[in-house]
């Protein structure tokens, strides 16, 4: 079976300077992939030429084995690629209420009104959003905004998400709810995770593998046996331990 994403061999220029050197990765059906690596590395721009937001300079990107981008071409556009996203920014639309916010990409896949009503009561309260359908993201909190842009992230039903670090600004308690709630939202759907993160024991909570950037080249990939140890172990443990069961994932090279 293809991988849901592969990264062969890319490499990224911007502005006359080398941002990524010849990565190849790639992200399979239901896994926990934490791309780590210090500012600068490169994992936002990763993020963005798998997402189709970039193109590479050179290498390929395939998306369930077909070609998606080829050196200076897009060729599959974003919503084509199956994934969702979230940013650090939430990008969440000021104007629209929260079930707005759900409705503007889910109205995209053509589902009708009532199905698509009923997607977004269901994944409002999954993510601890019930009743609150009606509001404007600046009358919710930091962290009831972190849920929404989740929840319009995964409503489509994504085979994949990419999260470039959208629980940074949370306190550390709310950041360990949600990133629980993560958790289980994806093991529930086999939803796989392209997630972008500075703290390691925010990639131990998560991961099935985890890839290390410097300087735009990968350094090291490491699988969750790497991480057993982390300071949440007994969470990380009950998450692999599901995890490997339901994913039959096996660990190993990019
Ligand atoms: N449009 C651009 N033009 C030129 N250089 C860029 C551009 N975008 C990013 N870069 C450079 O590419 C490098 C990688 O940036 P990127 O944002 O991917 O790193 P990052 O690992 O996500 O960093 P951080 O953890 O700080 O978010 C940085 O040195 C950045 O300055």
């Amino acid at each position: 079976m293809s991988a849901l994403l592969e990264l062969e061999d890319v490499s990224l220029s911007l502005g006359g300077r080398t941002v990524l050197s010849d990565v190849s990765l790639s992200l399979h059906e239901g896994e926990a992939l934490v791309l780590a690596g210090p500012s600068g590395s490169g994992k936002t721009s990763l993020l963005r030429l798998a997402l189709g937001l970039l193109a590479p300079s050179l290498g390929s990107i395939r998306i369930g084995g077909k070609q998606a981008s080829a050196p200076g071409r897009i060729l599959l556009l974003p919503n084509e690629r199956g994934a969702g996203a979230v940013f650090q920014d939430l990008a969440l639309w000021p104007h629209l209420t929260v079930i707005g916010n759900l409705d503007f990409g889910l109205a995209a896949t053509g589902l009708p009104k009532a199905e698509r009503a009923h997607a977004i009561d269901t994944m409002l309260a999954q993510v601890g959003l019930a009743g609150l359908g009606h509001r404007r993201p600046h009358e919710l909190s930091g962290g009831q905004q972190q849920r929404v842009a989740l929840a319009r992230a995964l409503v489509v039903e994504p085979r994949w998400i990419a999260l470039d670090e959208p629980f940074t600004n949370l306190d550390i308690v709310l950041k360990a709810d949600i990133l629980e709630l993560l958790a289980s939202l994806l093991l529930a759907r086999n939803t796989a995770v392209l997630l972008v993160a500075h703290d390691p024991d925010e990639a131990a909570q998560f991961a099935d593998r985890m890839a290390v950037l410097e300087e735009g080249k990968l350094v090291q990939i490491g699988t969750r046996e790497m991480l057993a140890e982390s300071p949440r172990s007994a969470f990380v443990r009950a998450f692999t331990r599901t995890s490997r069961g339901r994913r039959g994932l096996s660990s190993g090279g990019p």
